[in-house]
């Protein structure tokens, strides 16, 4: 815990973001590893610290569109022209000091695969090769992160040996394999771009990283133009309290929160929150009880095994028969978002969705939602102020 904390306040001091009397501390948490405590009451609002990733850089997901490797921008892409395979957007990226270093890197270890074109499956692989660029105490703080164990973890060094026939040095393979695991444990999605197209990153954020989850988290977090992080109070803490941020979305209900924290985090969250099938009056994941009306909730027999039940007929409805429904319409509301479409997802949230959900359901809440987003903020449908 010592040589953690040590290397965190480096790393923020070499940043210069280290505040001398910071409102945290860490030490182990009943919920499970380390935890982020306050050492001091904090104020709602108050900004507890600010953190750097000492990696950053593209997700695996195919679907993530192509990015300049140094400033993120999707416009005016080009191939490295020093034929290392990656996307660039201008001559000051193509010499940023971060490229320089990792097209050098990728250029030694060229094979035929590497040529004058942009190689998506390395620019998909190239976050946990940044760790090879670390500093000796970047790589120890990073082994000293929280890593998670199972083969789905590390799938982009199998790419990069498999598919694009790398071959790399033992210790080379051994710190990016263990990177990805300590990627996938503690990670952080940081939203770049403009108007004209955003995207997401992954960055590896070390104090935040510290942080438990809670469904009911007690901090909240945005990014500024650098990508730093800035954590802030969202309630007051008190000292002595575990500082809380959710790994998931607040406004998934407990079913798709959990089976989302199991598959990626591999824990099952015991909040008040999980516990309270209303959550807290809310009833995010009601149903409509086809029986008699009224609405049915989820109840879990063991940490996996939920059902839903209506709180007025008591009529049970299986898991499976709930998730098909959630499936199909979160499927489509998912894909709706464009300004063309609000004729569309007006009739869909008025006309489809009670069929089988309340109006409080989460699949209803999220798609309210991407109306806000358009309605008031789209060109073409701004209030009219009458
Ligand atoms: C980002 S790390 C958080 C810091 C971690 N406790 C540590 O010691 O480094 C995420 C991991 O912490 C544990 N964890 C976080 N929140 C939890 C919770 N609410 N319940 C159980 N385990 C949790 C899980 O093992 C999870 O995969």
């Amino acid at each position: 815990m010592d040589e953690l904390n040590y290397l965190i306040i480096e790393h923020l001091k070499f940043s210069n973001i280290h505040e001398e009397h910071p409102p945290w501390v860490i030490k182990n948490s009943n919920i499970g590893g380390r935890g982020l405590f306050a050492n001091r009451d904090i104020k709602v609002g108050e900004i507890i610290f600010r953190d750097n990733p000492i990696i950053l850089g593209p997700r695996s997901s195919m679907l993530c569109p192509i990015v300049c490797v140094s400033c993120y921008s999707q416009e005016n892409l080009y191939p490295c022209s020093r034929n290392c395979g990656l996307p660039i957007c201008s001559n000051q990226c193509e010499n940023s000091k971060l490229h320089n270093k990792e097209c050098q890197l990728l250029v030694g270890w060229k094979t035929e695969c590497f040529q004058s074109e942009i190689n998506l499956s390395l620019l998909k692989c190239l976050t946990p090769i940044r760790s090879l660029l670390l500093t000796d105490n970047k790589k120890t703080l990073l082994k000293l992160l929280k890593s998670h164990s199972g083969a789905q973890h590390g799938f982009e060094i199998d790419i990069l040996k498999g598919k694009l026939g790398l071959n790399f040095k033992e210790e080379e393979e051994n710190l990016m394999r263990l990177t990805c695991t300590v990627l996938d444990a503690n990670s952080f999605e940081v939203t770049v771009g403009n108007e004209q197209g955003r995207t997401g990153l992954r960055g590896l954020y070390p104090l935040s990283s510290l942080m438990n989850h809670s469904c009911l988290p007690n901090t909240m977090h945005n990014f500024d133009k650098y990508q730093n992080m800035i954590v802030k109070a969202a309630t007051f803490i008190e000292k002595g309290q575990e500082l809380f941020h959710s790994y998931t979305r607040l406004v998934w209900g407990t079913p798709v929160r959990r089976t989302h924290l199991e598959r990626t985090k591999h824990f099952f969250c015991m909040c008040l929150r999980c516990k309270d099938p209303t959550e807290f009056g809310t009833n995010l994941s009601g149903i409509n009880c086809k029986e008699c009306g009224d609405v049915a909730l989820p109840f879990y027999s063991s940490d996996d095994n939920v059902h839903w039940e209506c709180v007025n007929c008591k009529h049970l409805i299986p898991n499976d028969k709930v998730s098909v429904i959630f499936r199909v319409l979160g499927s489509r509301v998912k894909h709706f978002g464009h300004s063309d479409e609000v004729q569309e997802m007006v009739k869909f949230l008025k006309q489809k969705i009670p069929n089988y959900l309340p109006p409080y359901n989460q699949i209803s809440v999220e798609l309210k939602y991407r109306l806000i987003w358009i309605l008031g903020h789209n060109p073409k449908y701004l209030w009219s102020g009458k």
